[in-house]
């Protein structure tokens, strides 16, 4: 298993307050799948990103990514671990408009010390895969919001990370867009890629092998795609969510 995630329970603690997000989550993802999460507002989505991104700690259990237990990583090599295993892509793109974008796709090489010529290599093994050969030399302002989207998935594979984590990263694009940045993570994955997607649409998650469904802080409910397409995957997925809602409004 590449990721686990044991007996996850997360509680906020703020002045006399207690909020428990995660009761208790257990799933895991093999290399190559391609999972997407599911939940309403306030299910805690993005609580389980942040921990399983190391953004943040569970209150009780363990999060394993390549065996490695998360929680145990010093503070010192935690940046670090997280430029080796994880990528990130967010629904508001995180690039820097000061940056070019081939500089805003480097800045984890950068970081991690590599030679120009191991930065100019990787790029160009990726640009063509993500389109993004004639936009390497404009910046950010000067680009579509879905063209961001293609140089913030670049950036997050450049140091070819075991697992790439995606919150709702069609969430700001209009529906063609959407649909080509989600054809590109099909891609990625067919080429072999592992992607942890969060999303509340529909539409994405029906581009995924598996969907996890949380409610009240659980996996509640999962679905394979097994031989669908992405129509009947749709509906089987619009379906879960209207039990899943019913169910929880008895
Ligand atoms: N830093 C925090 N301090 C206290 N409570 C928090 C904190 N972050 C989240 N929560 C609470 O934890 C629960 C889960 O929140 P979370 O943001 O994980 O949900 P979500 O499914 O990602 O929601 P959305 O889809 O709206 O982003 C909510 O009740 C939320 O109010």
């Amino acid at each position: 298993m590449l990721l686990d995630v044991k007996n996850v329970k997360k509680v906020y603690k703020t002045a006399g307050n207690e909020t428990t997000a995660l009761r208790h989550i257990d799933f895991g993802v093999k290399e190559g799948e391609f999972v997407a999460i599911m939940g309403e507002s306030g299910s805690g989505k993005s609580t389980l990103l942040n921990i399983i991104a190391t953004f943040d700690k569970p209150s009780q259990g363990t999060v394993l990514l390549n065996d490695i237990d998360t929680s145990t990583i010093s503070k010192k090599h935690v940046a670090q671990f997280r430029r080796e295993q994880l990528g990130f892509v967010f629904q508001d793109f995180n690039v820097l408009d000061t940056f070019s974008n081939k500089d805003n796709i480097l800045l984890p090489m950068v970081l991690s010390n590599k030679s120009v010529e191991a930065m100019e290599s990787r790029l160009n093994d990726i640009a063509p895969t993500l389109g993004i050969q004639d936009l390497l030399n404009k910046y950010p302002y000067e680009i579509s919001g879905g063209q961001k989207q293609r140089v913030a998935i670049a950036r997050a594979i450049i140091t070819n990370p075991p697992l790439l984590l995606a919150d709702e990263p069609t969430g700001a694009l209009d529906s063609k867009s959407s649909e080509q940045i989600l054809e590109l993570f099909r891609h990625l994955n067919q080429l072999g890629r592992t992607i942890l997607m969060v999303t509340h649409s529909i539409q994405a998650a029906s581009y995924a092998g598996r969907v996890l469904f949380i409610k009240d802080g659980m996996v509640y409910h999962e679905i394979y795609r097994g031989e669908e397409d992405n129509h009947q995957f749709n509906e089987r997925i619009s379906q879960s969510l209207t039990l899943l809602s019913e169910r929880g409004a008895k």
